[in-house]
């Protein structure tokens, strides 16, 4: 039995939709990323999509399943920062964050200190966009309740934060990937071997239906198909040599601006 980590954001629809949830090896655990990332390193789940920034926190017990993310290159649609001010002018003022987020938390103080050259003070709260207002002058939301912010066309700026990370760096940007502890090969290699490969054919049967994908999204939030056809048309599920590159550059950044305290290696398990 392997416990799985389940994210419900519709941008993890393509790995979940088809997954057969019912296989005895399975069991699944419903939360947020950061939910996921306290689960995996407390041992209460085996293998999870947890934030990259994460599987940076913990490099050295946890391997990485291979050809599989969640990645841009460029806009993402649902990573945003909503701002009643340029980001220029963040220095001194306060940024919510969502507490459902390590990458992009992470990945807006590289943007704001690093690319913008400003210093404003943090608060990390539930993700609610008029709460978080209340609090500061600009608000971090990721996943569904980014969208769903959005589609209300609330009248601030809106960065998103995938477009300021390949404007700043030119390299994709790799806010999840599939990790569990190296220390379960000992015992079951063979198991971790067999949900690895129903989620790489979860995947690609998701990615050859994206129209049910679409359809579930609609009764899940709304929207026009249109509007989730681009949202997809964004996405990259693999994790080839090219966004292995955004993710080591990310990870490296993190550790020169002191967000972590080592310099992630990525270990894959299968070996390719
Ligand atoms: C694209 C997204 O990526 C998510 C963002 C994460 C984070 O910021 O820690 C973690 C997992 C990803 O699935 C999103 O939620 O919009």
């Amino acid at each position: 039995m392997i416990r799985i980590g389940h994210n419900p954001n519709t941008n993890m629809l393509p790995m979940f939709h088809f997954l057969q949830k019912e296989q005895p090896l399975l069991e699944c655990a419903i939360a947020e990323p950061t939910g996921h990332n306290a689960m995996l390193a407390e041992g209460r789940i085996d293998m999870a999509p947890i934030s990259a920034f994460s599987y940076g926190e913990h490099w050295r017990e946890y391997a990485v399943l291979p050809n599989l993310s969640v990645s841009t290159k460029g806009r993402v649609g649902s990573i945003l920062l909503f701002s009643k001010v340029p980001l220029e002018t963040f220095e001194g003022l306060t940024v919510a964050l969502s507490d459902a987020s390590a990458t992009s938390v992470n990945l807006t103080k590289i943007l704001l200190h690093h690319y913008y050259g400003v210093h404003p003070h943090y608060v990390t709260m539930p993700a609610n966009l008029k709460e978080m207002f209340e609090k500061a002058q600009a608000a971090l939301l990721i996943g569904d309740a980014a969208i769903q912010a959005a589609l209300l066309h609330p009248d601030c700026f809106i960065y998103d934060l995938g477009e300021e990370w390949f404007k700043h760096t030119g390299c994709s940007m790799t806010y999840a990937v599939w990790a569990f502890p190296k220390r379960l090969l000992a015992e079951q290699a063979a198991e971790i071997e067999k949900v690895y490969q129903l989620l790489l054919e979860a995947k690609a049967k998701a990615l050859n239906h994206m129209e049910d994908i679409i359809l579930e999204c609609q009764r899940m939030l709304g929207g026009s198909f249109d509007f989730w056809k681009d949202y997809f048309a964004q996405f990259n599920y693999g994790l080839d040599l090219t966004y292995v590159m955004g993710l080591e550059k990310y990870l490296g950044l993190c550790y020169e601006l002191n967000l972590l305290s080592s310099r992630p290696v990525l270990e894959f398990w299968p070996k390719e």
